[in-house]
């Protein structure tokens, strides 16, 4: 059966591309890393490929605002191809940095290109986050976190501005359509909007969303950094059929993108 292409997008500042590329690779994916100007100068087209994956970094430098300038490279140059890969019914993961992408160009919580709605702005601790978090899997029609709804992950975060923030009805919306996937949680395991089991502040201790369809999906944790059970600081005290939580994220978009 042919695997599914995943195209690994890469731009100034993207640093955490291998890492997804080797966890979409090991899901049974074939992936290939394409930088932005290649789309913008038609070298590569979305439409060669099942997935789209924005990888976490620094684009550009988060000059402007993390994510803010390849949004609008998303939402000018690439709008048209951003918008038929969508309606195609296809799938686009954002993992931090690519989260802040997708909320920039508009396509979460709504694919609303060019509409933004929902902002990721400086943690409440107004310094860079870096370690490892607990989430709570809501139950959604999410693609990539099927079966693991109800179940606490633990996944790495390392960003500086990460905190979700938007205005009361358009959370109240997101939170009424189901559109949210994880949520960061304290050790009792229930959410929390307090530091340090919350690492930025955000609003409903939301850590990552998905839009209606549930085939887009943005968080700020890390899950390419645990498919791998050494990936893990206690691994060594894991049993061997530990099976790493991050990686049912990308296996399950690869079952998805097969059947498509
Ligand atoms: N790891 C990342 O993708 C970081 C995202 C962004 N540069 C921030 O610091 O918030």
């Amino acid at each position: 059966m042919k695997k599914p292409g995943v195209c690994v997008l890469r731009t100034d500042g993207i640093n955490c591309d291998e890492e997804t590329f080797y966890a979409f690779e090991k899901a049974g994916a074939a992936c290939s890393m394409v930088h932005v100007n290649q789309l913008r100068s038609g070298e590569e087209k979305l439409s060669s490929y099942h997935i789209l994956a924005l990888p976490g970094g620094f684009s550009y430098g988060d000059d402007v605002h993390s994510g803010k300038i390849l949004a609008v490279e998303l939402t000018s140059f690439l709008k048209d191809q951003l918008s038929a890969f969508v309606d195609s019914g296809k799938l686009i993961i954002g993992i931090c940095n690519g989260f802040q992408v997708l909320v920039r160009t508009g396509l979460l919580p709504d694919r609303k290109l060019g509409e933004i709605s929902t902002t990721l702005m400086f943690n409440d601790s107004s310094h860079f986050e870096c370690r490892w978090t607990n989430l709570l899997v809501e139950h959604t029609n999410c693609v990539f976190t099927k079966n693991l709804e109800g179940s606490v992950i633990s996944v790495q975060v390392a960003h500086g501005e990460g905190k979700f923030y938007t205005d009361r009805d358009t959370l109240q919306e997101i939170e009424n359509r189901g559109q949210v996937v994880f949520r960061y949680v304290g050790n009792d395991n229930s959410p929390t909007v307090l530091y340090p089991a919350n690492p930025n502040g955000s609003l409903n201790a939301l850590a990552g969303l998905c839009d209606t369809t549930g085939r887009i999906m943005g968080m700020m944790p890390h899950p390419e950094r645990y498919v791998e059970r050494t990936q893990h600081p206690n691994w060594r005290r894991m049993p061997g059929n530990t099976v790493p939580h991050g990686f049912a994220i990308f296996k399950n978009a690869v079952a998805y993108a097969r059947e498509m």
